[in-house]
């Protein structure tokens, strides 16, 4: 006969018939509970429900894609990932688009300056625009410092070449240089060096190339992935007081035992305290995520392939993992990066 998995988790006294609950100390109780139920390592319901609309935005722009007349009648250029300008079946479908220009090729400065003003004026992180180093401040910049160093080495540098532009060249990528045979694009490969040549789809556009050939993970998917569940999973357990965002969610303690997120909070037993009012922090946020999902749903309406999307969505949530939900499974880990609203 097959054994059960099990492991020993802290579960919250029940209250007494009359609705109270006794004044005394009481130690903690311990039940045998199914291991997945409680697993620090999975996100509670509400987060697997909430994280669900990533894939399921990226599903809808497919469907709107495959729907829209106007789509279906374009000519998908995939060396462009792109349709044909001249048949861009809408105004986001063009890369000159407003949007994309000035919102998401600038992406991380926008997500960088939501999530400092969220930190510096938030009163659950510390005195709301005072410069007070508090624990919570320095770990929620902890966080910021390990997503951003993986934006930057997955889009921007990665000991040369983005993991991008390099995972690009290891499924049979190149630079295709040869249509273009004007003197400026000759003068850009003239000061190529062989390294560049060889590897970065900046390099590649600048001499007038054709980045063809291998997959190319979607950089925007990525990046509007990564910007805004950082920036919703900062202030959401902030600020809400739902249970699947807060002290449901389930943490290994340094003696190995799985109990509420909420016994780590000293100084409010439970969780930190929600401030009444959303405040700058919060609407800037909520203003640069949501923009994040506009854009997200018109990629995957008008832009690359649905394998690209999916790898630009799976490379996003591997960082947010690590730096989201990790942490409540290896305690040293969530000493160095904390976790929001506890
Ligand atoms: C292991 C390698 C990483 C090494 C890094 C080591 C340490 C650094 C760690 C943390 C740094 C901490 C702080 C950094 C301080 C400030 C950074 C934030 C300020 C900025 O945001 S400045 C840069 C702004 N640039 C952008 O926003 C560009 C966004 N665009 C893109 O990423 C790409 O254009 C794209 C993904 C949208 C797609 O590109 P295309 O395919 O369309 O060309
Ligand atoms: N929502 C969007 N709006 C406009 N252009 C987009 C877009 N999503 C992707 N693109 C464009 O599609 C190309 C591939 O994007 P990515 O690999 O970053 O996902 C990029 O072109 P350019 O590199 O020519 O600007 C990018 O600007």
């Amino acid at each position: 006969m097959a054994t059960r998995r099990t492991t020993r988790v802290e579960v919250p006294i029940p209250p007494t018939p009359n609705g109270n609950t006794s004044d005394k100390p009481q130690p903690p109780m311990l039940a045998d509970t199914p291991l997945v139920a409680n697993s620090p390592f999975l996100p509670t319901t509400l987060e697997t429900a909430l994280i669900a609309i990533y894939p399921g935005t990226l599903l809808l722009g497919s469907l709107i894609s495959a729907l829209n007349p106007a789509s279906r009648n374009a000519t998908y250029l995939p060396h462009t990932q792109a349709y044909a300008v001249s048949e861009a079946p809408s105004y986001f479908a063009k890369k000159s688009n407003f949007f994309n220009v000035y919102f998401v090729k600038i992406g991380w400065v926008w997500t960088t300056l939501a999530f400092f003003l969220f930190v510096a004026s938030h009163s659950s992180l510390g005195p709301p625009l005072r410069l007070k180093l508090t624990k919570r401040r320095l770990q929620a910049t902890a966080r910021y410092v390990v997503v951003t160093a993986v934006w930057i080495a997955v889009t921007q540098w990665f000991f040369g070449p983005p993991i991008i532009d390099r995972s690009f060249r290891w499924t049979g990528g190149k630079c295709d240089v040869m249509f273009d045979d004007t003197r400026s694009a000759r003068a850009g490969r003239a000061d190529m060096s062989d390294m560049e040549k060889a590897f970065t789809h900046a390099a590649c556009k600048s001499i007038g190339g054709q980045w063809a050939g291998g997959h190319d993970i979607s950089g925007h998917v990525f990046l509007l992935i990564l910007g805004s569940a950082m920036l919703w999973l900062e202030f959401l357990p902030a600020v809400l007081r739902m249970d699947g965002l807060r002290e449901a969610r389930r943490i290994r303690t340094a003696d190995g035992l799985v109990r509420s997120a909420a016994i780590e909070t000293r100084e409010h037993p439970g969780n930190m305290e929600v401030p009444e009012k959303l405040g700058y922090g919060v609407q800037g946020a909520l203003f640069v995520a949501g923009m994040s999902w506009w854009m997200l749903l018109m990629t995957a309406a008008y832009f690359h392939t649905w394998f690209e999307k999916f790898t630009g969505l799976l490379v996003a949530f591997t960082a947010i993992y690590t730096v989201y939900f990790l942490p409540r499974a290896v305690p040293a880990w969530r000493q160095v990066v904390g976790m929001p609203g506890v």
